[in-house]
């Protein structure tokens, strides 16, 4: 179980400061490394990367690379809701409602979802992909898990690229249809930007240009997790 960050110790990563000046200096939040004897891993405190950028920026076929090479456990928010839609929950009806116009889902319901995911996972290497999507999101996420990100990935694509990428996806997804797309853009620019200039402000965030193809972006991608030490 998740506890209260006076109660979590803290597994801590080290950078190695050979990154070159493209990067910025990561810097590390919890440094008070407070492993027990005894501990178990389930115990110790994930190292949680928000990765965040404009519906259809690539933040889904990033996670994938990133996990399959890197060893991370890949949480999509936006997967855990469609999967609570299928599952016929009691929120399945009004969560299908709020994705269909592009809305966000209220904060306890998607940080639930992320709380059960991280505790289930045996892996403490965690991306969250998707979330949060708003300030409110992110501040209920700081007080009901009771943890900050380690480091937020901002994919940052044109529009019109993330449009076609939509339109082209052909998952059978409710959302991908030209008027919802219209909506997620601008919930993404008026709510998620905001997110991305906090993150950037605290040091924490990595801006990724994400145009080319899916091995470009990975290029850039690399040498931000390479750089990264764990204990
Ligand atoms: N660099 C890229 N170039 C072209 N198409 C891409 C690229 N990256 C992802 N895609 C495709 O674009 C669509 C959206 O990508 P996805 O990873 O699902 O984005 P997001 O999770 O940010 O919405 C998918 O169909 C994916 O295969
Ligand atoms: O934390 C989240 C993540 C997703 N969503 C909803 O789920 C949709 C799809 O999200 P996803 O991340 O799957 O879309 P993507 O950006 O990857 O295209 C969003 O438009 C929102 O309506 C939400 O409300 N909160
Ligand atoms: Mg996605």
């Amino acid at each position: 179980m998740w506890r209260r960050p006076a109660l979590f110790s803290y597994w801590i990563p080290s950078y190695l400061c050979t990154a070159s000046s493209n990067y910025i200096d990561l810097h590390v939040h919890h440094l008070h490394r407070q492993v027990k004897e005894g501990d178990t891993s389930k115990q110790v405190r994930p190292f949680i990367t928000f990765v965040l950028g404009g519906p259809g920026s690539g933040k889904g076929t990033q996670c994938a690379k990133i996990a399959e090479t890197f060893g991370f456990a890949h949480l999509s928010a936006g997967e855990l809701l469609r999967k609570e839609i299928s599952s016929g929950c009691e929120n399945g009806e009004m969560i299908l409602d709020i994705i269909k116009e592009g809305n966000i889902v209220p904060s306890e319901i998607t940080i639930n979802l992320i709380r059960k995911e991280i505790e289930l996972s045996e892996n403490r290497k965690i991306l969250v992909d998707g979330f949060p999507r708003t300030n409110e999101n992110r501040i209920a996420f700081e007080s009901i898990i009771g943890v900050e990100p380690d480091l937020v990935i901002f994919f940052d694509c044109p529009e019109e690229e993330m449009v076609k990428r939509l339109l082209s996806r052909n998952q059978g997804r409710i959302d991908d249809n030209i008027e919802t797309i219209k909506k997620r853009l601008e919930v993404f620019d008026k709510l998620n930007l905001p997110v991305i200039n906090y993150y950037s402000s605290k040091g924490k965030l990595q801006k990724i240009k994400a145009v080319g193809t899916m091995e470009d972006i990975f290029e850039k991608v690399y040498p931000v997790f390479a750089s990264l030490r764990f204990e």
